[in-house]
């Protein structure tokens, strides 16, 4: 698809609240499926529900993954300014060429799991307005970036992970949890890339600025979006839309995916019903987001890397799950006595 199919937000709200839910004929065949499996009821666990519910969103009870995308998108960040981050700011840059040219923990992973991997750099010599004296974006960047978002997503694609690349975007995401889920700004200021305490206690400092500079952006995944977040969360936020409408399973990344899905869910309360969390990172606050949306992580691995590299390794076993559902014999097929 060359160009989104809205104009404006209100667009695309409409289109996130009126995307269609699962298939229940399709949920009903893999449960009946599932219970036939030469296993013990139960005995694959989550492994199980995780093929169920991939099923109920392709329309299938016997699913296949062919075509898992993975999208890396970048932006660059004003509060960087502040001093929030162990980088300088150009790394997102370097980083989107390390990228192009294989040379990332991503490049690797997408390739290792068989999908597909697009780079999409958002407006980088544009950095987004330091959000402790105003609005990080327009309503036009912000729709640019949700646009950008939705069209990188292929019309074939059966499983969608995005990752993000930017410096100073753990500060954004904080920003937006805060925005989004009360509590105060050291609830949600971590290390990202690697700051020391004081750098913890700046970027609590930070957040809480940026709210009381931002007041529209609480409680409202739109405002915080544009206010607090940057554009690459914005296109994240743009892409598992296209998904959530196009019943395209999603696996969520860290901090910063997650954040950018906690805008959508604010939005709509289904929003998210399409995507399942792949890992919880090492940044602090990332097990609250996820709690706060209801996501069980698949993996708890200690990564902190962002890129969608957690979510990449998560393909993993999804893959396992529906090829399990998909391929084992029945009790029946397989003339195994089923107790
Ligand atoms: O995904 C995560 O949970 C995560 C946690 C910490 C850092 N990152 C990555 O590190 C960068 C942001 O870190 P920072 O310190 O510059 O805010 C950005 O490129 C993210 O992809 C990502
Ligand atoms: C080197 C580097 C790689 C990254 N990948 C995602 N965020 C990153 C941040 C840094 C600093």
């Amino acid at each position: 698809m060359s160009t989104a199919p809205f104009a404006t937000l209100a667009d695309f709200k409409a289109l996130l609240t009126g995307a269609p839910g699962p298939d229940t004929a399709a949920r009903a065949a893999a449960e009946a499926r599932n219970g036939q499996l030469t296993k013990p009821p139960g005995a694959l666990g989550r492994l199980e529900d995780l093929a169920i519910w991939y099923g109920s969103w392709r329309g299938t009870g016997r699913p296949v993954i062919n075509a898992p995308q993975v999208i890396v998108f970048a932006g660059n960040h004003g509060v960087t300014a502040q001093g929030v981050s162990a980088f300088p700011a150009e790394v997102t840059e370097q980083m989107v060429l390390n990228f192009q040219h294989g040379g990332a923990a991503i490049n690797q992973l997408s390739r290792t799991f068989g999908a597909k991997m697009d780079v999409h750099a958002l407006a980088l010599d544009h950095p987004t307005a330091d959000f402790t004296q105003g609005p990080a974006m327009s309503e036009a960047d912000l729709l640019a970036a949700l646009a950008t978002g939705w069209t990188a997503v292929d019309a074939s694609t059966d499983l969608l992970v995005v990752g993000d690349m930017g410096i100073g975007n753990t500060t954004a995401a904080a920003a937006i949890a805060h925005a989004l889920f009360g509590g105060t700004g050291a609830d949600w200021a971590g290390r990202g890339t690697g700051v020391d305490d004081a750098g913890v206690a700046l970027k609590a400092r930070v957040v809480e600025a940026g709210l009381a500079q931002n007041p529209t952006a609480k409680g409202d995944g739109v405002e915080a979006l544009r206010c607090l977040g940057g554009r690459e969360l914005a296109a994240m936020a743009g892409a598992m839309a296209r998904a959530r409408v196009e019943r395209i399973p999603v696996i969520l990344d860290g901090f910063i995916c997650s954040a950018a899905a906690a805008c959508l869910q604010q939005i709509s309360a289904s929003a998210l019903d399409h995507a399942v969390a792949g890992h919880v990172s090492a940044e602090g606050a990332h097990g609250a987001v996820l709690k706060a949306l209801g996501k069980e992580p698949l993996l708890s691995l200690g990564m902190r890397l962002g890129e969608g590299s957690g979510a990449a390794l998560a393909i993993s076993i999804l893959q396992g799950a529906v090829a399990c559902h998909s391929g084992m014999a029945t009790f029946a097929e397989a003339g195994v006595s089923d107790g």
